[in-house]
């Protein structure tokens, strides 16, 4: 928690204004910011000076995990994150790969589960990586991006947390997490989150303590009609004690996650925060 009110601050006191032109609107922003997660101690990082959704962020992943392409898919298991950007965007509404209504196009999870390959065969890199994963193996290319750079018009966004690294080193898995851009106030609250289940729910599968999240980020901002929100609210606000999460035991294959877990099979013991906070969302 204090390392996410200290990138808050940073961007407030450091942060240089540069205008948006994909939504119009104006960034206070920063080059470079590097997180860590203690999963090993189970340190959750979720926010306490407002109120998280974080059952939501965690929906979000499974989404990912899974493959879905479809922001109904994504409201099914409770995450309407993706509504505004599969529905509202007029660019993408214009677009000629967009499929119809709640479309999302070929973003995340698709990339990530179903790579096309030149001879239009589909390669799965989260099974790659779980599949060595449990033979213990560490090949140095234990990678899963969903940045695909030929097919980035083909989705209604750039992915923003493209790139995760899973390594193993003295019995312990590690991830090393890429994001080229980050809304701080909103999408960061739900990165975090994601990057600690991501190495929580790899290490249960693949049969390995987990160790640390190194996550690193490039543009950090704060959009400017959120500033104020952050600045004079929730900066102002102490923190609480982070809790600890807790996953249902039952999950233990990707088969698993791929079927039947639910955001409700996550909960969190001890969670105090402060009131709810409602930032402007950029579309
Ligand atoms: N401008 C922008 N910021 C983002 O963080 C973002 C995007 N766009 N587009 C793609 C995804 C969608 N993400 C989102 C979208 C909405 C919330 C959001 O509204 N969060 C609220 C409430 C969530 C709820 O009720 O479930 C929050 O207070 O955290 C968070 C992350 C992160 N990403
Ligand atoms: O997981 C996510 C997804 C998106 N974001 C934010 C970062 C930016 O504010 C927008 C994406 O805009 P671009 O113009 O494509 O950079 O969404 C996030 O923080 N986390």
């Amino acid at each position: 928690m204090k390392q996410y009110l200290q990138l808050c601050q940073r961007i407030i006191d450091e942060g240089e204004w540069v205008h948006n032109e994909r939504t119009g609107i104006n960034c206070l922003t920063v080059i470079n910011a590097d997180l860590e997660y203690d999963v090993e101690h189970n340190q959750f990082p979720i926010i306490t000076t407002r109120k998280s959704y974080y059952k939501a962020a965690i929906a979000e992943l499974l989404g990912y995990l899974r493959g879905y392409d479809s922001a109904a898919q994504f409201r099914d298991i409770g995450c309407n994150t993706w509504n505004a950007n599969a529905n509202e965007n007029p660019s993408w509404l214009a677009n000629p790969h967009r499929k119809g209504e709640d479309d999302m196009g070929r973003v995340y999870g698709v990339q990530g589960r179903a790579w096309q390959r030149p001879d239009g065969s589909q390669f799965d890199q989260l099974q790659k990586v779980v599949d060595d994963l449990t033979n213990g193996v560490d090949d140095r290319g234990e990678i899963v991006t969903f940045y695909n750079p030929g097919e980035l018009e083909m989705g209604c966004l750039r992915p923003c947390m493209h790139t995760h690294t899973f390594s193993l080193l003295g019995g312990k898995l590690y991830l090393t997490s890429y994001q080229r851009s980050c809304d701080v106030p909103l999408g960061l609250n739900f990165n975090q989150i994601q990057c600690f289940v991501l190495l929580a729910l790899m290490a249960r599968i693949t049969g390995h303590q987990p160790g640390k999240v190194f996550h690193k980020i490039v543009n950090a901002h704060i959009y400017e009609n959120q500033l104020e929100l952050m600045r004079d609210v929730q900066l102002k606000r102490e923190p609480y004690p982070s809790p600890q999460l807790h996953i249902n035991p039952e999950i233990k294959t990707l088969h698993d996650i791929e079927t039947w877990v639910t955001k409700d099979d996550f909960s969190i013991e001890g969670y105090q925060y402060h009131p709810p906070i409602k930032y402007p969302f950029a579309v």
